[in-house]
């Protein structure tokens, strides 16, 4: 039997980084991965093809903005497979960077099956090849949660793992969840053609949003989309190639007729049927696997990291959790992991950029100031008529950001300099003495740090002896 220093269940975004750092510096690395490519959600059915798909749609939504703006003819419809071949194109690429050579150039053994512990340090790959490892990390992802909706075992519909390969617009859409998944598929679909309804079991869109970024995107959302909130679907049937769904909203139940369903109610751990019960690792009643600060599960040389332990279900944070488990599991280096300077982008349009706490989040344990800046008061977002975005950031009462959200094509990008700022302790004044170019989007953070010195000299009593030490100078 083969033994290695670590071995890695799941080769996507957490069990690569873990793979490839720890083959890095000289562990003996195995890595089990089910699927015969390497890339795991995120390349495959998640992150990389929904960009791709988002993109080809923007350009389709400011093709047609630009001809009505300045007088053109546009004609014919876009072709969805054309963008479908693009998200292939893309993924393919981005592939060859997640190829078995490169991993086996790096020294990692690849087995390629489905991963099972049936002892504490043994793993089964398809019920073939036992090996064993030192220590094993968990990074088996996750899959989406399908509600048990009556009649949906019969129905067909379309989930993140099948949404790329449609090869036409379906007419009518209903999409079931208003999380990120939802929405940004949603918006890309309108942008193709489709007449898109999004049904919310919740009072709200974007649920993990601040308040003031969920009520101006879902307003602007509103122009391509078409919303019924508070609604449970209750059943779903096909009829003559349609498919007919029944919904409860305020106590009246309702019927929506649609061409396809789009699934986007949340994501599952893929953590059963892997034996973690009967070796003793414990699940939370969600499925997600505990974990305490230093990523271990309640075995000490087992550790679990992205999607797995559903902290903060995002490719960049489960590359952070995998360096940080390289470290431990390899050093017994004692590394806390922490998400308070972790962000988030959803790639609707506008982008919305998620930093910390929201407002509301911040009030309940703090002495808060906002700062907020609107995009038609910032010179490059008049240039370009991006006028209906905003940020907004939070600090305690000496400046320090607790948390930062912005709406704004783009905002991923420009909102980055707040994350650095957040992460090396810096004050949001701070950022009033960084020279940015103008005219450039990233003034916004300027101007919102601006308006803390503002207040800071004409609020306070530095006015009072400013103009004392104005007139005893002159
Ligand atoms: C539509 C969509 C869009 C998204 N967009 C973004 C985005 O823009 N930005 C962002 O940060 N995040 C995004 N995410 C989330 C992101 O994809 C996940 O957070 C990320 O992939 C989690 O990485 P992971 O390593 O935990 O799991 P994965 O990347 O899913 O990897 C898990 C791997 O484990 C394998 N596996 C499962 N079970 C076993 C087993 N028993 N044995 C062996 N192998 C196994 C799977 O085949 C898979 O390859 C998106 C998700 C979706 C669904
Ligand atoms: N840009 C990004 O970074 C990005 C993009 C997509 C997904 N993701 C990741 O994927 C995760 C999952 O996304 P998601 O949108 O599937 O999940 P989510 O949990 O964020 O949203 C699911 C939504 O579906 C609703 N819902 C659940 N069951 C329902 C039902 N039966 N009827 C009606 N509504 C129902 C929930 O109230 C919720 O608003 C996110 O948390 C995020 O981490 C990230």
């Amino acid at each position: 039997m083969n033994t290695y220093d670590l071995i890695v269940l799941g080769g996507g975004a957490g069990g690569l980084t873990v793979a490839a750092g720890a083959a890095s510096l000289g562990a003996n690395v195995a890595l089990v991965e089910k699927n015969r490519n390497l890339g795991g959600d995120c390349l495959h059915f998640g992150c990389v093809p929904s960009k791709a798909f988002i993109t080809s749609a923007k350009k389709v939504f400011e093709a047609k903005k630009s001809a009505e703006t300045y007088g053109m003819t546009l004609s014919g419809k876009p072709d969805i497979t054309k963008a479908m071949a693009r998200v292939k194109e893309a993924i393919a690429e981005i592939q060859a960077e997640d190829s078995h050579e490169r991993f086996q150039d790096l020294g990692v053994d690849i087995y390629q099956g489905k991963g099972r512990i049936i002892k504490e340090h043994h793993i089964q790959v398809e019920e073939e090849t036992d090996i064993k490892g030192k220590r094993v990390v968990i990074a088996t992802g996750s899959r989406p949660v399908i509600p048990p909706i009556q009649g949906i075992e019969s129905t067909s519909y379309l989930t993140n793992e099948t949404t790329f390969d449609v090869s036409k617009t379906p007419k009518r859409l209903l999409v079931i969840g208003g999380g990120p998944i939802g929405l940004e598929l949603a918006q890309s679909f309108a942008r193709f053609g489709s007449e898109v309804t999004i049904l919310e079991g919740n009072s709200t869109i974007f649920g993990q949003e601040d308040e003031d970024v969920i009520s101006v995107i879902k307003t602007q959302l509103e122009k391509e989309l078409t919303f019924q909130l508070n609604a449970r679907v209750k059943k779903v049937r096909e009829e003559n190639g349609t498919k007919v769904v029944t919904y409860e909203q305020s106590g009246y139940e309702e019927n929506i007729v649609v061409d396809d369903i789009l699934m986007a109610t949340g994501r599952k751990p893929n953590t059963d049927d892997m034996g973690l019960d009967k070796i003793g690792v414990n699940l939370d009643d969600r499925g997600n696997i505990v974990v305490n600060d230093y990523l271990q599960t309640s075995k000490s040389h087992i550790y679990a990291i992205g999607d797995t332990n559903g902290k903060f279900p995002f490719t960049h944070a489960a590359g952070m959790e995998g360096k940080l488990v390289v470290r431990n599991a390899l050093f017994g280096i004692k590394g806390k992991v922490s998400y308070e300077n972790v962000p988030w982008v959803t790639y609707t349009d506008p982008q919305v950029f998620h930093l910390g706490l929201t407002e509301k989040e911040a009030r309940e344990n703090h002495h808060i100031k906002v700062f907020k800046v609107n995009t038609r008061d910032v010179d490059r977002f008049v240039t370009d008529r991006d006028l209906s975005g905003f940020i907004k950031v939070i600090t305690d009462h000496k400046g320090h950001i607790l948390g930062a959200h912005a709406l704004g094509t783009n905002a991923g990008d420009w909102m980055q300099e707040i994350v650095f700022a957040k992460t090396q302790g810096h004050k949001i004044g701070d950022i009033s003495n960084v020279i940015h170019p103008y005219p450039t989007h990233g003034a916004i953070l300027q101007q919102s740090a601006d308006l803390y010195w503002r207040g800071k000299l004409f609020d306070g009593m530095l006015p009072k002896v400013a103009e004392k030490y104005i007139q005893w100078f002159r």
